[in-house]
């Protein structure tokens, strides 16, 4: 079997969107004086999906969503012409190719993303080829069902995020994520608000529901270091990327300060990049996303890796990229599950471009033992609602 072809296109979402709100997500914008819509730089509403083609027939599918116009041309002008003509099952060396021929500049960020495209799909090859879903070929069935949390309470009106956390209690979540809006400019009544906001949702919850807080590099280590310890009284299950990704020696003093575990991962890239944040105590919960990281194939080493630190992979986004791992390794606790479907910041997409990724039941996902590959199609149902890039 060769690969025959690699068909990268991009989708960009022309339906229907949620219009932003200030102080909806505290992000790494924040930090600069032009407020406006800060959250613009981090909204998904455009995807690369990947189409590894063979000479048997078979395609496989991957996906990007990250930088989609980027990455295509990536694929495009430096990935596919590596990988036609070869043996998808040569996954480590095809891997070895896209990382060393990009290395000048695609070690990280949008030249990663677009090697773990390329990836994912390889990977659907070989589970279609083998008749068997990717998480047998990784290692198989670890767990009976998978748990998922359920992850959005952006920051709107309390009474509004109250009303959002019971809907999750109703749907039988055991878990759920929910962000902050205020970060360093927004001084001490900055700080009011977001421990009201955690009040407001640990009230409709209780104690017995895992709450995790999401600050998407929002804040800074001073800020960190003020409000972690008024946050302890949550008890929360983890706090989120509370500074950017470039600030390791910043995780790793927060991830000492308090008892709150200190997550990250999803702005971090191959498995060397996790050996270092594993190696600092940089974060107490790994948070890859596999279409970010380098797919399959990287995001298997760093699970083996993160398993001999006994740190917990909780991956970015769930989708069924990363379900497969999640399935497949001990290491790998739970699924983040985004549970609302209107296109808000983005990550909603995935639901409009493909189809066959699980419903959550009762807070658990299930992969289906006997659908071979990813177990994704492309859902031609929508592709009205998206401006298509051949
Ligand atoms: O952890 C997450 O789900 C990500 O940080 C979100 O995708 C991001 O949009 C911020 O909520
Ligand atoms: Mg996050």
């Amino acid at each position: 079997m060769k690969i025959s072809n690699v068909r990268a296109r991009v989708f960009e979402w022309k339906g229907h969107t949620v219009a932003p709100q200030a102080h909806f997500c505290s992000n790494a914008m924040d930090e600069l004086w032009d407020r406006g819509d800060s959250m613009g730089t981090f909204r998904f509403h455009g995807w690369t999906t990947v189409e590894v083609e063979t000479d048997t027939g078979i395609v496989g599918l991957g996906n990007v969503a990250l930088a989609p116009r980027i990455a295509k041309a990536i694929i495009d002008q430096y990935l596919a012409p590596l990988v036609i003509g070869q043996d998808p099952f040569d996954y480590e060396y095809l891997w070895q190719r896209m990382y060393r021929s990009t290395h000048a500049w695609g070690r990280k960020g949008i030249g990663m993303a677009a090697i773990s495209g390329v990836d994912i799909a390889i990977w659907d090859v070989m589970g279609k080829a083998l008749g068997k879903p990717v998480f047998k070929l990784l290692g198989g069935r670890t767990k009976e069902k998978i748990p998922c949390y359920a992850s959005k309470l952006y920051r709107t009106d309390l009474n509004e995020m109250q009303r959002e956390a019971q809907s999750y209690l109703d749907q039988g979540f055991k878990a759920m994520k929910m962000r902050f809006g205020y970060g360093p400019r927004d001084g001490a009544q900055g700080v009011r608000e977001n421990l009201n906001s955690v009040a407001a949702v640990r009230e409709v919850i209780g104690e017995d529901i895992d709450l995790m807080l999401e600050c998407y590099m929002g804040w800074n280590l001073e800020y960190a270091k003020r409000i972690l310890p008024k946050l302890e009284r949550f008890q929360p299950r983890w706090l989120e990327e509370p500074v950017i990704a470039d600030d390791i020696d910043g995780y790793v003093e927060l991830n000492k300060l308090t008892s709150i575990p200190i997550s990250g991962g999803e702005h971090e890239f191959t498995h060397y990049g996790f050996r270092q944040l594993l190696e600092q105590r940089a974060v107490s919960v790994v948070q890859y996303d596999t279409n970010r990281v380098g797919g399959i194939t990287a995001a298997r080493k760093i699970n083996a890796i993160a398993e001999s630190f006994s740190v917990p992979v909780i991956p970015h986004a769930g989708q069924m990229h990363n379900y497969h791992l999640t399935m497949a390794s001990l290491a790998s606790p739970m699924s983040e599950f985004f549970p609302v479907h209107d296109v808000e910041i983005g990550n909603e997409l995935f639901y409009y471009l493909f189809k066959g990724d699980p419903e959550p039941v009762d807070g658990f996902l299930d992969l289906d033992d006997d659908v071979p590959g990813l177990g994704l199609e492309l859902n031609e149902q929508y592709f009205d609602q998206f401006n298509i890039i051949e």
